[in-house]
């Protein structure tokens, strides 16, 4: 009888020493817990985080999650699961209608039936959407049928970068996730690894590569993925990517290529924090224009230094420029399943010098069950009666995995798994780099002895 709530209690005091933890962390930053009626942001929200911090906040996140589980009826709870993707289609609604927009500079909120003008949406439907995400605490209800912005609907607003991430998850993944049960029960394109398999391609009914579908069917939204890269990045938080590895430690004239870089927005953070480093930024013939464009807009004088430059490649047929003493692929090799990956991999690995180093940043997934493999020690494991993998205080992780699936047929992996690609392609692990929520994990050639 004494063990009746031993799970429970155990729950509730992990949740009470982490806030504790958070409490002391706010307070050594001078800046207090921001209300979730307040529209500023606060540092913590993009910029760096401690360990402490981090671990912390996935605890409650975990612990707060697995304690309503525990305590309601599961039919409730599972009902929930289910009627998720509503939620999605709620945040479309109002991107499309840019209600944010509408609302900000109106502190004091606007009555709904001027929103319902304003969008030309419905007044009781737009309400009734307004009142899910408001249910949700993004958006708040000031008064009966009175909506302002807080702290989560700001970041809706249209035009930046986060906001282009929330309407690719709005759109491309909406639809792949609505393909994604056909897609899994087709007989061939189950155990496809082609992209052109991908539930994105089946819900729209497209014979090719999402990659393919930006460049001939809808470039506008080409664009916006490259946009979504840099507001996915206020997730991942530049900072942790940057320190998480000894970057800033490299001697003067290290040659670092970042491989499928995007608009090289990582590489523009990495030349503006390490003046020694020289970047070469590589991706497809069309994003590296869109790179072009914003690097001669934002960063002109690193442009006139010649610390970065851009080549074109398509790296499942070509080698990335050769000699470098980094190759970088951040979020690439997710987007590939495994026969892809081991191209790409072995055209990087053909161009290595001895000495090279292949950082591959990308999120590890862990079993949700205990795992005593060797390779587990290498990322944190939540404390009892937590789900190994934190569960809730790690979700993130497991949404970018099946995220892969839905638009590019591809995954997120494990280390074993990143271990034995390196393998197939002759290439070694030698450490693996805690950036939060994502890591680096450093290869070199296998069979290679450098001092
Ligand atoms: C998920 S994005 C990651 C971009 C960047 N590394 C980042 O983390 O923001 C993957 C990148 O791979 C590029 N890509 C896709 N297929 C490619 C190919 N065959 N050759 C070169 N780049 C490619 C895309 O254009 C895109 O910029």
């Amino acid at each position: 009888m004494d063990d009746m709530f031993a799970e429970l209690d155990t729950l509730v005091s992990l949740i009470a020493s982490s806030v504790d933890k958070l409490k002391q962390e706010f307070k050594e930053s001078g800046k207090p817990v921001p209300s979730i009626h307040s529209t500023e942001s606060h540092p913590f929200d993009t910029g760096p985080i401690s360990q402490r911090f981090d671990d912390a906040l996935r605890t409650v996140q975990g612990a707060c999650a697995q304690l309503t589980t525990l305590v309601s009826p599961p039919q409730l709870t599972v009902a929930n699961l289910g009627f998720s993707q509503y939620t999605t289609a709620c945040i479309g609604v109002v991107l499309k209608a840019k209600v944010a927009d509408h609302l900000q500079s109106k502190s004091e909120g606007m009555p709904i039936s001027r929103l319902a003008e304003v969008t030309k949406v419905d007044v009781n439907k737009l309400a009734r959407v307004l009142r899910l995400l408001a249910t949700k605490q993004c958006f708040r209800e000031v008064s009966p049928d009175i909506f302002a912005n807080n702290r989560l609907s700001i970041l809706l607003v249209d035009g930046s970068p986060f906001s282009a991430l929330t309407k690719l998850m709005s759109d491309e993944n909406y639809h792949a996730g609505c393909a994604l049960a056909d897609t899994l029960l087709d007989p061939v394109a189950t155990s496809s690894s082609s992209p052109k398999d991908s539930p994105f391609s089946r819900a729209l009914r497209y014979d090719g590569s999402l990659w393919d579908w930006y460049k001939d069917v809808d470039p506008e939204k080409g664009e916006r993925f490259g946009q979504a890269m840099i507001g996915f990045s206020a997730i991942l938080k530049y900072d942790s990517i940057l320190n998480g590895f000894p970057w800033k430690d490299q001697p003067q004239g290290t040659t670092v290529c970042d491989v499928g870089g995007g608009v090289g927005h990582i590489s523009m953070h990495f030349a503006k924090a390490c003046p020694q480093l020289h970047l070469t930024v590589q991706d497809r013939p069309e994003t590296v224009e869109q790179a072009l464009q914003l690097w001669n807009n934002a960063e002109p004088e690193i442009m006139k230094e010649g610390r970065v430059n851009f080549v074109p490649i398509n790296f499942l047929e070509e080698s990335p420029v050769k000699g470098c003493d980094y190759y970088f692929l951040k979020s690439v090799i997710h987007d590939w399943a495994d026969p892809d990956c081991r191209r790409i991999l072995t055209n990087v690995k053909k161009v290595m010098k001895p000495t090279a180093r292949l950082i591959i940043h990308e999120c590890l997934i862990q079993h949700v069950s205990k795992d005593d493999s060797e390779e587990s020690h290498f990322v944190s494991t939540a404390p009892k009666p937590l789900l190994p993998n934190y569960g809730e205080g790690r979700i993130f992780e497991y949404l970018m995995d099946i995220c892969m699936l839905g638009l590019v047929n591809a995954k997120e992996r494990t280390l074993r798994e990143f271990i034995a690609l390196g393998k197939d392609c002759g290439l070694e692990l030698v450490k693996v780099w805690d950036c939060g929520l994502q890591n680096s994990l450093e290869f070199k050639l296998a069979n290679v002895w450098v001092k």
